[in-house]
């Protein structure tokens, strides 16, 4: 019986046809395209679309020869608007110009395989699964079912084996206060952990098929050696809290902050995950406050160490004399230490860790921890450690080390961090710069390796496109990163700027930093010591013109400097065209995608270097010299990021 509706089909909304228009992955569809979305008849399509365009919304055009297309009269619109495709099977999720919001989503459950252009690829693994910020499955599943375009039961299913793996082993304290192991089954008891931990080093003795007694001491090994056989393990024991310590913040936590806090507290421990600027370090303060313990806390160089002793003294109830710092400059133990983390990494200081008995052990930028500290630290497994991290994706992937040896990341509420307007998408631009000269070209051919990358970085023609950009930026509170000394020092003269390196005196950066913070210099030259935690919060332009080689995570940590609160934030990357900058450029900023960075590229504008008087009659004599390339890379300072540390100022 067919029921003939004399009612008018309910009218079709732009949002709805540009809906299906994506459902479909076409900008110009047919009225039976539409009507299979719309699960309608094809009449009652026609008549929608037909109203649309009516109303002015859409277009259609009569194809001689082909049924009726319809399209948005704003097909520009369409072209810039967010696109979402999920390929179930590859579990792979294809998103063009994608939103903040939507990469930030995306990045809790998902890795960036790839950015380039304005599609960007993500791709759901399995550890992606287990370290999914969530306490319960279902948290997991709301948030993809938000983010993703549409609902693929095969991919949740998958989702949910992967959610139950890491969730079959937990660690426990056992009433008589030893530690145990308990299995979803005996037969994962029998098969997985038996099978793998050794009896005697780890295994204690059996408490019945599914739970075993275990050595305390070795729970960081255990909890590697079930994650790499694809079972980690939720560590719900009752940890040390150390000597005790009063600590009150004297700020009041921001929402997300009281949410990180509570969270760390039922975990015991984990990461805060947050773009820089965002409250990590005063919710750590938080943290402390819960623990009620004494604490070291871990960072990457000396100059962080003061920063934080001067937060510590700002923000908190701890006095002068509770507060030490350990490192090259000073070596005071108190209740609350700060030490960097070439020094903590040294066997002759290894009784930093067990001169007190700490409560708590924070990691500051931990994607920075170096593997002796990592290795040190499956010794700390009875306290408990906290986290902090901008960009908690390592350069090696030793995901795993963070998960096992101080913890899952815990969830970070990015809608309140973006209401709360603590995220400023920074405008990213890679800009590509010409060789200076046949010369300056023919040197990068001729070389390889190090001094080839070395060659490309220092390209002189790069002052001038760093000139540029000052002139652009006229009035603005600008930090130009060069990470090799001679070419930060021919900054330094070509724009009578100063250049702060790990070679310049401690005392004399601060000086600059200060002059920076208190808006009394608009422009500083930096090497890698800006690069970790250095709080210029007023930075609103990075100029990265060297130290694309290093690693994704610099280029997080730059973008960082200019992604304070400050409104609109720009980072300007200088590439020299035709070298293997260019792929560095892209390689370094995909990683900030996944962080909510929009990535765009262009030439640098050609222009006549200025060459001073003096210099002209020089290079007259020596035009021909070879010059023997240019200095190496500011490791002078305390944030080299090997794991064999150097240090700057001189740690012993
Ligand atoms: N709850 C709060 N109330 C007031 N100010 C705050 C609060 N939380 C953080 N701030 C301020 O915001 C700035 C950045 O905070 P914080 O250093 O904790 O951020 P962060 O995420 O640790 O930055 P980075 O990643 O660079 O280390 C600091 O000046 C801090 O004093």
């Amino acid at each position: 019986m067919v029921v003939t509706d004399e009612s008018p089909s309910p009218s079709l909304s732009l949002d709805e046809f540009q809906s299906a228009l994506q459902r479909l992955g076409r900008s110009v569809v047919t009225a039976s395209q539409v009507a299979r979305v719309l699960e309608c008849s094809h009449a009652e399509a026609s008549e929608r679309l037909a109203a649309l365009a009516d109303a002015g919304r859409i277009a259609s055009a009569d194809v001689s020869d082909d049924p009726v297309v319809w399209y948005p009269l704003d097909i520009e619109a369409l072209s810039s608007r967010e696109h979402r495709i999920l390929f179930p099977e590859r579990r792979e999720v294809v998103v063009e110009h994608p939103r903040q919001f939507t990469r930030a989503q995306l990045a809790q459950f998902a890795h960036l395989v790839d950015s380039s252009g304005d599609a960007y690829i993500y791709r759901i693994r399995e550890e992606d699964v287990w370290q999914a910020p969530y306490d319960h499955l279902e948290d997991l599943l709301r948030t993809m079912r938000d983010v993703l375009p549409e609902r693929s039961p095969h991919l949740e299913e998958w989702v949910e084996r992967q959610w139950g793996r890491a969730h079959k082993f937990t660690l426990a304290t056992h009433e008589d206060g030893y530690t145990v192991l308990r299995a979803a089954s005996d037969d994962l008891m029998g098969n997985v952990a038996l099978q793998r931990l050794d009896q005697g080093e780890h295994v204690r003795a059996p408490i019945s098929d599914s739970e075993v007694w275990v050595a305390s001491e070795r729970v960081g090994e255990i909890k590697r050696i079930l994650y790499d056989a694809g079972y980690p393990v939720q560590d719900d024991r009752e940890l040390e809290s150390g000597d005790p310590l009063d600590i009150e913040v004297e700020l009041d936590l921001r929402e997300y902050q009281r949410s990180w806090v509570e969270r760390f507290e039922s975990a015991h421990s984990g990461v805060f995950v947050g773009p820089p600027g965002s409250g990590k370090t005063v919710a750590a303060m938080g943290a402390m406050a819960a623990v009620g313990g004494e604490t070291l806390v871990l960072v990457p160089s000396r100059d962080l160490a003061g920063q934080w002793h001067e937060e510590l003294l700002t923000h908190t109830s701890l006095s002068r004399d509770q507060i030490g710092e350990y490192h090259g400059g000073e070596k005071n133990i108190r209740p609350v230490t700060v030490a960097t983390y070439q020094t903590a990494g040294m066997d002759r200081h290894r009784s930093l860790f067990d001169d007190r008995e700490w409560g708590l052990i924070v990691y500051d930028e931990v994607h920075h921890v170096p593997s002796n500290v990592f290795r040190r630290s499956a010794d700390l497994q009875a306290k408990h450690r906290l986290g902090l991290s901008a960009t908690p994706i390592r350069e090696d992937d030793r995901e795993a080390d963070i998960f096992t040896l101080i913890g899952p990341p815990i969830g970070t509420d990015w809608a309140a961090l973006f209401d709360a307007g603590f995220v400023a998408e920074p405008e990213v631009e890679i800009r590509y710069v010409p060789w200076a000269d046949e010369y300056a070209r023919n040197e990068y051919v001729s070389s390889h390796g190090h001094e080839r990358r070395q060659v490309a970085a220092t390209n002189p023609a790069k002052v001038e496109a760093v000139r540029t950009l000052l002139e652009d930026h006229v009035g603005s509170k600008v930090l130009i990163f060069a990470d090799y000394l001679d070419q930060g020092e021919a900054l330094s003269k070509a724009l009578d700027l100063p250049f702060v390196s790990g070679e310049m005196r401690h005392r004399r950066r601060q000086v600059l930093f200060d002059e920076f913070r208190t808006d009394r210099r608009d422009t500083l030259i930096i090497s890698r010591v800006g690069d970790e935690g250095i709080d210029l919060p007023n930075a609103e332009v990075a100029i990265v013109a060297s130290g694309l080689g290093g690693s994704r995570r610099q280029g997080a940590q730059r973008a960082g400097r200019t992604m304070r609160p400050v409104g609109s934030a720009l980072m300007y990357v200088l590439a020299t065209r035709g070298t293997n900058e260019e792929d560095f450029a892209r390689q370094q900023l995909r990683h900030l995608a996944g962080k909510g960075i929009r990535v765009t590229e262009r030439d640098a504008p050609q222009v006549e270097p200025v060459v001073d008087p003096s210099e002209e009659d020089a290079q007259g004599s020596d035009e021909d010299a070879p010059t023997d390339g240019i200095g190496g890379t500011d490791t002078s300072d305390e944030t080299d990021t090997s794991d064999t540390p150097t240090d700057g100022d001189g740690d012993e």
